[in-house]
Formats: C-alpha cells, sequence, structure tokens
C-alpha cells in the first residue's frame, strides 16, 4: 500500500479547525468538505481517462475525458457520507455505492450493516471514504470486499490516520495483489486506550451529525 500525506498549508488549516472541540456541526461539516476537495486532486491524480479531440474555436485541441467505466466513489457509513458531495463535485461522472459499517466501541471489531453497490464493479477504479483511520479495522474490511467483488485498484481517502491503522492496512495488503493507496490529511501520534486518534478530532460520525 502507497500512502500520502498530503502537506499542504490550506489542508492543515482546514484540519486544525475541524479538530478543535469547539467547531460546531455546520462548520464541521463544511470543512470536511472543503478538504475532501483538497484530497481529491491527490487521490485522482491516476484516474483513468481516454484521449479525446475538441474544437476550439480557433483550433483542434487534444484532451482527456474520464475514461469508462466510471469510477465507483464508496463513503462508509456514517462518517464517510459527510465526504461524498465534495469527492463527486470533482468526478461528476462517479457512480456510488454504499458500506455502512459500525465500529463496535468494546472489541473494536468493525461490522457491516449494509452493502448497496452497483451489481457489477470488476474492472472499476475505487474511492473509499472514511474520515477517520484508527484501528484500521473497518478500512481493511470496507478494502476486501470491494477486491472479493472485483474492483481493479483502491484509493481510500481518510482525513485523519493513526499509525497503527496504517501499519495494520499495510500488514494485510501490504503483499502485492492489487493495487491500493491512501491519501490522508494527517498521519497522527497514536491511539489511546479506547481505540481513539491521538491528538484527532474525537468521534467524526457524531461531530457530523450529532450523537448516535
Ligand atoms: O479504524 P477503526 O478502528 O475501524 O475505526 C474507524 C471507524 O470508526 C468510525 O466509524 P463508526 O464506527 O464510529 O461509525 P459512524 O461513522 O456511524 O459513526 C470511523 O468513521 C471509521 O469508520
Ligand atoms: O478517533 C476516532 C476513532 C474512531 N472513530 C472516530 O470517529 N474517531
Ligand atoms: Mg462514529
Amino acid at each position: 500500500m502507497k500512502t500520502l500525506v498530503v502537506d499542504h498549508p490550506l489542508v492543515a488549516h482546514k484540519l486544525t479547525a475541524l479538530r478543535d472541540a469547539r467547531t460546531d456541526s455546520q462548520t464541521f461539516r463544511r470543512l470536511t468538505d472543503e478538504l475532501v476537495t483538497l484530497l481529491a486532486y491527490e487521490a485522482t491524480r491516476d484516474v483513468r481517462v481516454t484521449e479525446v479531440t475538441v474544437e476550439t474555436p480557433v483550433a483542434e485541441a487534444h484532451g482527456v475525458r474520464l475514461a469508462r467505466p466510471a469510477p465507483l466513489v464508496v463513503p462508509i457509513l456514517r462518517a464517510g457520507l459527510g465526504m461524498l458531495e465534495g469527492m463527486t463535485r470533482l468526478l461528476p461522472t462517479a457512480e456510488v455505492g454504499f458500506l455502512g459499517m459500525i465500529r463496535d466501541e468494546g472489541t473494536l471489531k468493525a461490522e457491516t450493516y449494509a452493502t448497496r453497490l452497483p451489481e457489477d464493479i470488476s474492472g472499476r477504479q475505487c474511492y473509499v471514504l472514511d474520515p477517520m483511520l484508527a484501528t484500521g479495522g473497518t478500512l481493511a474490511a470496507a478494502v476486501s470486499l470491494l477486491f472479493d467483488r472485483g474492483t481493479e485498484d483502491i484509493t481510500a481517502l481518510c482525513l485523519v490516520s493513526s499509525p497503527e491503522g496504517v501499519a495494520h492496512m499495510e500488514r494485510v495488503f501490504g503483499g502485492g495483489g492489487r493495487p491500493l493507496r491512501l491519501v490522508t490529511a494527517a498521519l497522527d501520534e497514536r491511539l489511546n486506550e479506547a481505540g481513539y486518534i491521538v491528538p484527532g478530532l474525537g468521534d467524526a460520525g457524531d461531530r457530523l451529525y450529532g450523537v448516535a
């Protein structure tokens, strides 16, 4: 797995405001949306394109458009939903599938409660959205499911990642196989005893949508 920590002052500025416990839900949602747009720029660097020619008012111009089959964007519910609009704004032809996953806060194991994906996702480039990569259990389960369904390559976009989560993903998917990339706005210090990222930003789902 290739990991990219996006190093950009605008990303750092918005992430700092997002982390701030005083930031309200409305602002948290806006900042999440803005951060995704910035991460998406890096995350889609290898998106497949097809060469096309268009007529400008002056002459023929050679360019590209997004290739078919369209990319697949998969937010992991709930918190990943906060990243969806920012991503599809940049990838308007993308299809969207949904994975509902919840981490048991006692065992820290991820459970899948909903899977709604297009029928055929074989050969697709896939962008998985989840603001938090903590133990890595949730993202690893999502990536395994998508690879099992035939996805060609996967890029995960996370706002905050932990070293433990990245190490878990590398352990599970490091042995080659299909391409996997992680694009994250921050690699934090560690996990605490409760499995929360330190310093992190708290519970992303609760901060986006209120306490579940
Ligand atoms: O890396 P892990 O240790 O698996 O933890 C990360 C997961 O926990 C959070 O979701 P949560 O289970 O709280 O669900 P929610 O989005 O509905 O709040 C977060 O959005 C990730 O999906
Ligand atoms: O820090 C964390 C860990 C898991 N889930 C979150 O929302 N935040
Ligand atoms: Mg949550």
